[in-house]
């Protein structure tokens, strides 16, 4: 900032040398020796200006680089502890546009915008302070152009604050839709559904560019009128002057040096208004950073979380993702610790939902979730994961090898652990069938894999993590026979390991095994017990079992 200000004074001592030029010229005094001055003082001034202003240009990028690291590694500090069940469709978008877009902006408010601003206005004062000294009048007009910048720009900031967030909130839905239109082009494509067909993302598009068209077209008029204004300064002011010099009150020299400043004076304020303006709309990309920053923060505290036994139990839970359906109903039961509860049911029941409420991914409405005998409401969701692991349908894998796969679940894990934990899991013989074996390249999300062999490996996963608790959501839904009978075998090794085993399953064969069957329906346990249990009370699980074509 300091040299920024420093090569904006050295700038007016061009002002200066002009000056001292136009009186030369008229004094007739304008020989060899002064241009041989005037052009080395204006060349060494240029040479420390450049140098200076590529010092503080330097000394920017390199500040910005480095803040707007520092802010993106705090943001994904901080999406650490924001609640998962913030991260939704409208949410994300939100989030990737301010890591993205608006650190870029803001950096560019750090890197050009101060800059450019704080020189300008130098240049305007010292314009400014010229102009009085040379001809109080014509400083006066100049002084009220300059002052006019205040009211326009207080109007062109709300313009900018009303229509630059709605473009910012275009932005970030544009880049949402974008993001889903990438991530499910498969889906689309198959349908015919991509390109110019789809329209969420050409509605998007047109949704930004014409939020984007809003803005410019309500910032012109106003950018308009003061362009007007403080354009007007200038006849005005070589009216004064034109008036002063006939009047003998200045002379020749003064006449035209005076003329020339407020042409100056003119462009310097176009500029200004310009930079402040589009410094407004980037204070926006801030706010936004500091509005995830400000975001309600996971529910912490340091309190320890190590239970003696991990039997887990629900009394009296109701919650609804939205005030319209209640999805848990006065929820209560117990599973043991060491045994296999299976949840069934029909579709929207809520299965998968007990399962994100004893995660701590969503919170009870009323109700306590007990772990061991300890409400979970007062421990943080991190110690509750801690000793929860968890499979389901959509196992998430890194573009990384199998091994850094598997190592994420305990990254101190040694070669032998890994290979214990894939044999158990059924991993170990399609791993060895590649060259590369464990060291094998599993792609974007693992899509060199099939289905069930992600899901094995979340299975690898999960005994390395060796948690007490295991929450498995239809592990078995979705694959074929072969990678099915598999991923049970697995399931059944993970069992016989001592956990407290939480499982939401279809089909019915893998849950006859289990300690306690809960069948749920509309949000409520209608049934409980064994599978023999069921089968005599003639019920919901009795009818489901029969259907079932898997038994
Ligand atoms: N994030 C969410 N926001 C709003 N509603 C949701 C959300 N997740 C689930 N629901 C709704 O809650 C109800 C229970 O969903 P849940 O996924 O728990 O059912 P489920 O029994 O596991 O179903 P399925 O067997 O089909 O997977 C459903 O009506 C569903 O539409």
């Amino acid at each position: 900032m300091a040299l920024f200000i420093l090569e904006g004074l050295l700038s007016g001592i061009n002002f200066t040398i002009i000056f001292f030029i136009i009186k030369d010229v008229l004094d007739l005094n304008f020989n060899y020796n002064q241009i041989l001055k005037y052009s080395s003082i204006l060349a060494l001034v240029y040479l420390i200006r450049n140098f200076l202003y590529r010092r503080a240009y330097t000394y920017g990028q390199y500040a910005g680089s480095d803040i707007s690291r520092n802010i993106r590694l705090n943001l994904g500090n901080k999406f650490k502890e924001i609640p998962l069940f913030n991260f939704t469709k409208r949410k994300t978008g939100k989030y990737i546009n301010t890591v993205t877009n608006d650190v870029d902006s803001y950096e560019n408010i750090l890197t050009h915008k101060y800059g450019d601003i704080l020189k300008n206005l130098v240049l305007v004062i010292m314009l400014l302070i010229y102009m009085f000294k040379f001809n109080k009048d014509v400083g006066i007009v100049s002084l009220v152009g300059g002052l006019l910048l205040i009211p326009s720009l207080y109007i062109s900031f709300k313009i900018v604050n009303k229509h630059g967030k709605n473009k910012n909130l275009a932005q970030s839905d544009n880049t949402d839709n974008i993001v889903e239109y990438i991530t499910g082009i498969k889906t689309l494509r198959i349908y015919g559904q991509d390109g110019v067909n789809n329209n969420m993302i050409i509605n998007s598009m047109k949704n930004y560019s014409d939020v984007s068209f809003k803005y410019e077209i309500n910032i012109l008029p106003m950018a308009g009128i003061f362009n007007i204004l403080i354009g007007l300064c200038i006849p005005v002011s070589i009216y004064i002057v034109g008036l002063s010099y006939i009047n003998r009150e200045i002379d020749i020299k003064m006449a035209i040096m005076i003329s020339t400043l407020p042409i100056f004076l003119n462009k310097l304020l176009n500029t200004l208004y310009i930079s402040l303006t589009g410094y407004k709309n980037l204070k926006i990309s801030r706010n936004n950073i500091e509005s995830i920053f400000n975001e309600k923060e996971e529910f912490k505290n340091n309190k320890s979380f190590n239970p003696k036994v991990f039997d887990l139990e629900f009394e009296n839970v109701n919650f609804s993702y939205d005030d319209s359906k209640k999805v848990c109903d006065k929820l209560s039961f117990k599973g043991e610790h060491g045994k296999l509860t299976a949840i069934v049911g029909s579709s929207g029941a809520g299965k998968s939902t007990i399962l994100n409420l004893i995660s701590k991914l969503h919170v009870p409405d009323s109700g306590s979730i007990k772990i061991g005998g300890i409400d979970i409401e007062g421990i943080s969701s991190e110690k509750i994961l801690d000793k929860i692991s968890m499979v389901d349908q959509n196992t998430f894998l890194f573009n990384d090898t199998i091994k850094n796969n598997i190592k994420i679940a305990k990254p101190t894990a040694t070669d032998q652990e890994i290979i214990e934990v894939s044999k158990l899991s059924n991993c170990h013989d399609f791993i060895m069938e590649e060259k590369d074996g464990y060291n094998r390249l599993v792609g974007e999300n693992g899509n060199r894999l099939s289905g069930g062999q992600r899901q094995r490996i979340s299975i690898a996963r999960t005994l390395l993590k060796d948690n007490p608790i295991v929450l498995l959501d239809e592990a078995t839904a979705s694959l074929d026979i072969e990678n099915e009978l598999l991923v049970k075998e697995a399931i059944m090794n993970l069992i016989s390991k001592n956990k407290t085993i939480f499982m939401v399953a279809h089909t019915l064969p893998i849950v006859k095994n289990a300690d306690r069957i809960l069948v749920m329906n509309n949000g409520k346990i209608i049934e409980s017990g064994t599978h023999e249990d069921l089968m005599k009370l003639k019920g919901k699980y009795y009818s489901m079992y029969l259907a079932d074509k898997s038994n």
